[in-house]
């Protein structure tokens, strides 16, 4: 099976963040799209948001990855967005219910609350873990 065609945006704040991040999955062979930012100059995270919802919705990348300094922000911005299920995770336990249960399309953690092998580790369950169904599909078609 071919590997799930990423993308990945932060703010100034998760730029460091979202180096370590990138490097780690293009190692492990992953086609990873990078919308920035792409230094740590301050920037709007729902800017960013908001791009990586338009890669997610016009099919250029199958799941997402955005980070901001507490992933609060960039997950509330990223969830106003038609068919964009972005989850704030900060441990492998809610990496794998997001998409047991949620089908999250987008993983969102905070720069300055997560540290990076964690973070690592949270991305790597969120890639492997299918979504469940069954009752879980009835909610989610209830969000739209
Ligand atoms: O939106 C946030 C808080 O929920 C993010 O953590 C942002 O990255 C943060 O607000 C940016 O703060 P800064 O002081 O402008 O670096």
């Amino acid at each position: 099976m071919s590997k799930q065609k990423l993308v990945i945006a932060s703010d100034h704040a998760g730029f460091d963040f979202k180096a370590s991040l990138k490097d780690s999955l293009a190692g492990q062979g992953y086609e990873v799209i990078d919308l920035g930012a792409h230094s740590t100059e301050s920037v709007d995270y729902p800017d960013i948001a908001a791009a990586l919802a338009g890669a997610i919705r016009d099919g250029s990348a199958d799941r997402g990855i955005l980070i901001c300094g507490t992933g609060i922000g960039i997950s509330i911005a990223a969830n106003r967005h038609a068919g964009i299920r972005a989850a704030l995770c900060h441990d492998t336990t809610g990496a794998r219910l997001s998409r047991q249960h949620n089908d999250a399309n987008v993983l969102v953690m905070g720069a300055r609350v997560t540290g990076i092998e964690v973070a690592k580790d949270c991305v790597a369950t969120f890639l492997a873990t299918p979504f469940e169904g069954g009752r879980h599909s009835r909610r989610v078609d209830k969000m739209g």
